[in-house]
């Protein structure tokens, strides 16, 4: 049996030939109201079916936020289900936003659900949460190798109550992020064109101020809603720019249900980051 082709070749792939861009799928009880959709399964369904029609069979990856279909129960996750499965067969990469992190027989489960092949929930890549430490996540590195699946780690998230944690130093010196970021480094050695083993780093910084160059690919959510413009992504990620998969969620979906509005939306932001990061880098 030949090897699966790794999650980071098949990402620096996508992101040549589509262009950097991640568009979150995240059905905001508001945004279902904007469309004129109803707060239900029914709606969650119709809102999530537009924005993976209109949308993955152009934009390098999807990252649908499960917590939006959780929301519904187990009718909601079947939803999730299909979306991965519609989004990965018009050509989109999936990062299915869990922001799982568990000690590590409870962490092989997670893996088990969103990263074996076959898996009913099988996605290209998934967020996770290093706060039980980053080994803890062992059994999910292990997995999406052997899957050619990969991951994205919480580095330095959006958010501003992020820093309280992340900026932390630990007992060994550096800062949390900064240990993450080294724990990345090494499970990339060697991989080219990219690592299979991502960072979280928001596009809200007001700088970076750790080492972003890892090897790995860096997910960039903050754009658009949450205040950052691609023209912050230089200040932000410097000399690791070729890496940054920015993302962006309600700043293009408050432009449906009309699917055509949804991918000039996209077009627009594809636009920018173009101008800002350059095509390919
Ligand atoms: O892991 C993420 O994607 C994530 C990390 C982070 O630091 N900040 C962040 O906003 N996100 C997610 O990215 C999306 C941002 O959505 P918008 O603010 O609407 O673009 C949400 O689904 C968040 O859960």
């Amino acid at each position: 049996m030949t090897a699966p082709e790794p999650f980071g070749a098949r990402l620096r792939r996508a992101m040549d030939e589509r262009g950097p861009l991640c568009v979150g799928v995240d059905p905001h009880a508001a945004l279902l109201a904007e469309w004129g959709l109803p707060d239900d399964v029914g709606g969650l369904e119709r809102f999530t079916a537009t924005v993976v029609e209109a949308l993955a069979d152009r934009v390098a990856v999807l990252k649908p936020q499960s917590a939006f279909f959780e929301r519904f129960g187990s009718r909601g996750v079947a939803v999730l289900e299909r979306a991965i499965a519609d989004a990965r067969a018009a050509g989109a990469l999936v990062v299915t936003d869990v922001k799982r992190g568990d000690i590590g027989s409870t962490m092989a489960a997670y893996a088990d659900a969103y990263l074996a092949e076959g898996a009913p929930l099988r996605s290209d890549a998934v967020t996770l949460s290093p706060y039980l430490g980053f080994d803890a996540l062992r059994p999910a590195f292990d997995l999406a190798r052997a899957h050619g699946a990969g991951v994205f780690v919480l580095a330095l998230t959006s958010n501003p109550e992020g820093a309280e944690v992340q900026r932390a130093t630990t007992q060994a010196g550096p800062s949390v992020a900064g240990a993450v970021l080294g724990r990345l480094r090494a499970e990339n050695a060697g991989a080219l064109p990219l690592g299979s083993f991502g960072a979280v780093v928001g596009a809200t910084l007001a700088e970076a101020g750790e080492d972003l160059a890892m090897g790995g690919p860096l997910l960039a959510p903050g754009l658009g809603a949450q205040g950052a413009r691609a023209a912050d992504l230089p200040r932000v990620f410097g000399g690791a720019l070729r890496d940054v998969l920015p993302s962006v969620s309600r700043g293009v979906l408050r432009h449906g249900p009309d699917a055509g509005a949804l991918r000039a939306a996209a077009e627009r932001e594809a636009a920018a980051l173009a101008a800002c990061i350059g095509a390919g880098g």
